[in-house]
C-alpha cells in the first residue's frame, strides 16, 4: 500500500477521488503538434499561409494539420486559461492532460493553469508516438524506460517536482513500431508498480486496439485501469467495437467537436460526426457497457478553441450531454460517464 493508494495525483498534488466532478479524460492545454504536420491539399499551399481570420477558419476545420501555426497550441495559454474558467462556470471540475514526451509537455504551465483557474489538471507520464522518439530513448531498454515513467509519477518530470498522475497517452502507430512496443511494455511495468491509470493512443487501424491490448496484458498491465483512445476514429463497424469492447479497458470517444470530411493521416476513415459519436454511446450503454466509457474533445490545435470559433473544452457540457439525454442515455448514466468512470480509472490501486 503505497502514499498514492486510494488517491488521485494532481499537478497540485494528490487530491481525494470525490473532488475530481466532471472529468474530461482526454484533453491537451498546452502542446505542439508539429510533428504530425501535413502538407496542403494541392492548390491550397498560400491558404495554408493566411493569417487566423474568421474567413479561413472553415478551411482550418477541415485541415486542420496543414497550417503550422495552428499546431503550436502552447501559444495559447491566455484563451486556455479563460476557457478553463468557462469550463469550471459550465460544471466542469477536472481535466486529464494526456501531453507526453515528444509533443512539448509543459508541466509548470499546467500547474499555473490549474493555479489560476481552480480546474483539477492531471498530468501523463511516459511517451507519444515513434517519430517523436528521440535516438537515445530507442536505445532505451524496457528497464530503462520503466524507471523514467515511474519516477515521472513518484518524483516529478521534465526536471520538476511536478507529478504525473496518469501515463500516457502512450502514442503507437499502426504497425506498432519496436520502440513503440518497448514503450508499451514499460508502462504495463510502471503500472504494476505503482496501480496507477494508463491511457493509450492507438493506431489508425480496427486491429490496433487489441493488439496493443495483448503486448500490455503479455507485460502484466491492468486492463482494467487502462483507457483506449480515438475509437471515433478506429472503428466503423458495430460488431467489431463490440468485440474489442469484451477485452475489459475502458472505451474513449475523444473527439468530440471534430468534424472533417477528409481525415489526412488515413483517407479511408470517414471521420463521424458527433450525432453519430452519441449513437456509438448508446449502442455502448445499450449492450452493458455503462461502467467503461469516457469521453472528450481532445484538443490539440488552435482552431478547436472558442477564441478562433472553436467548440473549446466546455462542448461535452454543453451541447453533448443534452444530445445524449435526448438520445436514451439517462442521467444517472451520464453521470458515470462524465464523473464515476473517471474517478474509478485515476484512482491509484
Ligand atoms: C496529441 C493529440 C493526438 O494524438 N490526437 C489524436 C489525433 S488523431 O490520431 O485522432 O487524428
Amino acid at each position: 500500500m503505497s502514499a498514492l493508494s486510494g488517491k488521485v495525483q494532481t499537478v497540485l498534488g494528490l487530491l481525494d477521488p470525490d473532488q475530481l466532478g466532471r472529468t474530461m479524460t482526454h484533453e491537451h492545454l498546452t502542446m505542439s503538434f508539429e510533428c504530425c504536420y501535413f502538407p496542403p491539399p494541392l492548390g491550397d499551399e498560400a491558404v495554408a499561409e493566411n493569417p487566423f481570420q474568421m474567413q479561413h477558419m472553415h478551411w482550418l476545420r477541415q485541415n486542420p494539420y496543414s497550417c503550422h501555426e495552428n499546431l503550436l497550441l502552447q501559444q495559447e495559454t491566455g484563451a486556455v486559461r479563460d476557457e478553463l474558467l468557462a469550463y469550471r462556470k459550465a460544471g466542469g471540475g477536472t481535466i486529464v492532460e494526456n501531453t507526453t514526451t515528444g509533443i512539448d509537455r509543459d508541466l509548470p504551465t499546467l500547474r499555473q493553469l490549474a493555479k489560476d483557474t481552480g480546474v483539477h489538471v492531471i498530468a501523463g507520464a511516459g511517451f507519444y508516438v515513434d517519430c517523436t522518439h528521440t535516438e537515445a530513448t530507442k536505445k532505451m531498454s524496457v528497464e530503462k524506460l520503466t524507471d523514467i515513467i515511474v519516477s515521472e509519477v513518484l518524483h516529478g518530470a521534465d526536471g520538476t517536482d511536478i507529478r504525473c498522475g496518469v501515463i500516457g497517452e502512450i502514442g503507437t502507430c499502426w504497425p506498432i513500431t519496436e520502440s513503440e512496443a518497448k514503450v508499451l511494455r514499460a508502462s504495463a511495468h510502471a503500472q504494476a508498480q505503482l496501480g496507477c491509470p494508463v491511457i493509450i493512443h492507438p493506431g489508425r487501424n480496427p486491429a490496433a486496439p487489441a493488439e496493443v491490448i495483448r503486448i500490455l496484458q503479455e507485460a502484466g498491465g491492468d486492463i482494467s485501469k487502462t483507457v483506449m483512445s480515438h475509437l471515433d476514429r478506429t472503428f466503423f463497424d458495430d460488431a467489431e467495437l463490440l468485440e474489442f469492447a469484451k477485452l475489459g479497458s475502458y472505451l474513449e470517444y475523444d473527439l468530440f467537436g471534430t468534424e472533417m470530411l477528409n481525415y489526412p493521416y488515413n483517407l479511408d476513415v470517414d471521420m463521424p460526426s458527433d450525432c453519430q459519436r452519441v449513437k456509438a454511446l448508446a449502442l455502448l450503454v445499450k449492450e452493458g457497457y455503462e461502467d467503461k466509457i469516457v469521453v472528450a474533445h481532445d484538443i490539440h490545435t488552435k482552431n478547436r478553441l472558442t477564441k478562433y470559433g472553436g467548440h473549446g473544452y466546455s462542448h461535452i457540457l454543453k451541447n453533448i450531454v443534452p444530445k445524449m439525454l435526448m438520445r436514451g442515455i439517462s442521467q444517472h448514466q451520464v453521470d458515470k460517464i462524465l464523473i464515476d468512470n473517471p474517478k474509478r480509472w485515476l484512482t491509484f490501486k
